[in-house]
């Protein structure tokens, strides 16, 4: 049974050099109609029981005005039972006043992850921002002052041109903000990008991989120093504030996808929604599910991604659960993958515990790789 559910918003107010999320540019869209569909799908895909985490995701959330906030945390009251457990929204910096603040607020959102990626606001603009680094103050500020406690920030590193020095920069003014969560996320290039158009003219100055590893490094020293513990390769909280809809994920549990391009874990099923805004309402408005794909889970996919997913976080995968969900030891599913990976240093078993070495956090994907496709 799902315990969580995910909604997607797909409007910016600017397209950054680097994403390739589902979103399109506000203006001019059909937002109103859009979040009419999405509170529909709610009840398409309403599940028996308590949600005990929601997250609003995007695209941008917060380019939404203050009625259509209110309209959709309306829908998501009505329609998506809530225990009360974690409800975050993600924020663009520059986004939220008091108005749209306090309407979180009073429809229950406990938690903000605002996507900061940089304090250095030459660096902003290259990548596409249009945020500045004062605006992370000010949005921060407003959101404590309004009540909100549970708040974390999204870094980008390894960004072109950036230096380890930027860097460091960048995350100990982060960490003067002493927030309970921060995830950093290494660049990626992605295809259909202005960032992978100009890798492939040449013309985007990328730190080396080795440049990249040392940010790495400094990221995980540096958070350690600060006393906020690494619980997930990019992600990091003070104690019992990890992130508890991303740990579903990386638990390999279910939860309901909804919105233009949204992905769910349903009954066994993983299915994706049409992306694009009209092919996604159409289908609702007729009262059917806009799925565009759908996918039985088989048994070894689902004992691959307890491993994938499960060996993301520091934690690692039990071997105990393991055993329980699927009658087998990973030892005898996997002994390939594991003693090649322990082989090397990447992979550590410790007790009821398989998991990265540090080692092996850097080379993250490595690992990931050799489970796959093995049964
Ligand atoms: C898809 S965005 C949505 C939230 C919000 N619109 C924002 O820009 O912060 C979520 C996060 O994904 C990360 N991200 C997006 N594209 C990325 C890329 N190509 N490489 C690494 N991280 C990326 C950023 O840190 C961003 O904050
Ligand atoms: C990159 S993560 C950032 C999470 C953030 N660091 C935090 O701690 O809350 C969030 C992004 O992943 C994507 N995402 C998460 N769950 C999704 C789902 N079920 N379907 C589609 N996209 C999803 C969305 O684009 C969302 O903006
Ligand atoms: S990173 Fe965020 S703001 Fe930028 S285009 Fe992607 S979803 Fe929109």
């Amino acid at each position: 049974m799902a315990k969580s559910a995910y909604i997607h918003i797909p409007f910016c107010e600017h397209i950054c050099h680097y994403c390739d999320f589902n979103k399109v540019f506000l203006e001019g869209q059909p937002v109103d109609e859009y979040l009419m569909r999405l509170g529909e799908e709610m009840k398409l895909r309403r599940q028996e029981g308590q949600l005990d985490t929601i997250f609003v995701g995007g695209g941008t959330p917060t380019s939404l005005d203050a009625r259509q906030l209110a309209y959709l945390c309306e829908k998501i009251n009505e329609h998506l039972p809530f225990s009360g457990g974690e409800f975050t929204f993600e924020a663009n910096p520059g986004d939220l006043g008091e108005e749209k603040l306090k309407v979180l607020k009073d429809h229950g959102v406990n938690r903000l992850s605002f996507g900061v990626q940089s304090f250095n606001d030459d660096l902003l603009k290259s990548i596409g921002r249009t945020h500045k680094s004062e605006d992370v103050y000010t949005s921060v500020k407003a959101a404590e002052k309004v009540g909100f406690e549970n708040i974390s920030i999204d870094l980008i590193y390894s960004l072109p041109k950036q230096t380890e020095e930027d860097f460091k920069d960048t995350l100990t003014k982060a960490l003067d903000l002493d927030l309970p969560h921060y995830s950093a996320y290494s660049l990626i290039v992605e295809p259909k990008t202005v960032f992978y158009n100009l890798m492939r003219k040449g013309k985007l100055s990328l730190p080396s991989q080795e440049q990249e590893a040392a940010m790495y490094d400094v990221l995980i020293q540096t958070m350690e120093r600060y006393g906020i513990h690494q619980y997930e390769i990019s992600n990091f909280a003070k104690e019992g504030f990890e992130s508890l809809h991303n740990l579903v994920y990386w638990d390999n549990e279910e939860y309901v996808g909804l919105g233009a391009g949204a992905h769910g874990y349903i009954n066994g099923v993983r299915y994706s929604n049409h992306g694009p805004l009209k092919k996604y309402m159409e289908p609702v408005s007729l009262g059917e599910v806009p799925t565009i794909q759908s996918h039985d889970v088989t048994k070894g996919e689902m004992m691959e991604e307890e491993m994938f997913l499960g060996l993301r976080k520091t934690a690692g995968v039990s071997r105990k659960r393991f055993e329980e969900k699927f009658g087998a030891s990973v030892e005898s599913i996997f002994p390939d993958a594991l003693e090649e990976m322990t082989g090397k240093g990447l992979l550590e078993i410790a007790g009821d515990r398989i998991r990265l070495t540090k080692q092996g956090r850097f080379l993250g994907n490595e690992v990931f790789q050799s489970f796959l496709g093995v049964i």
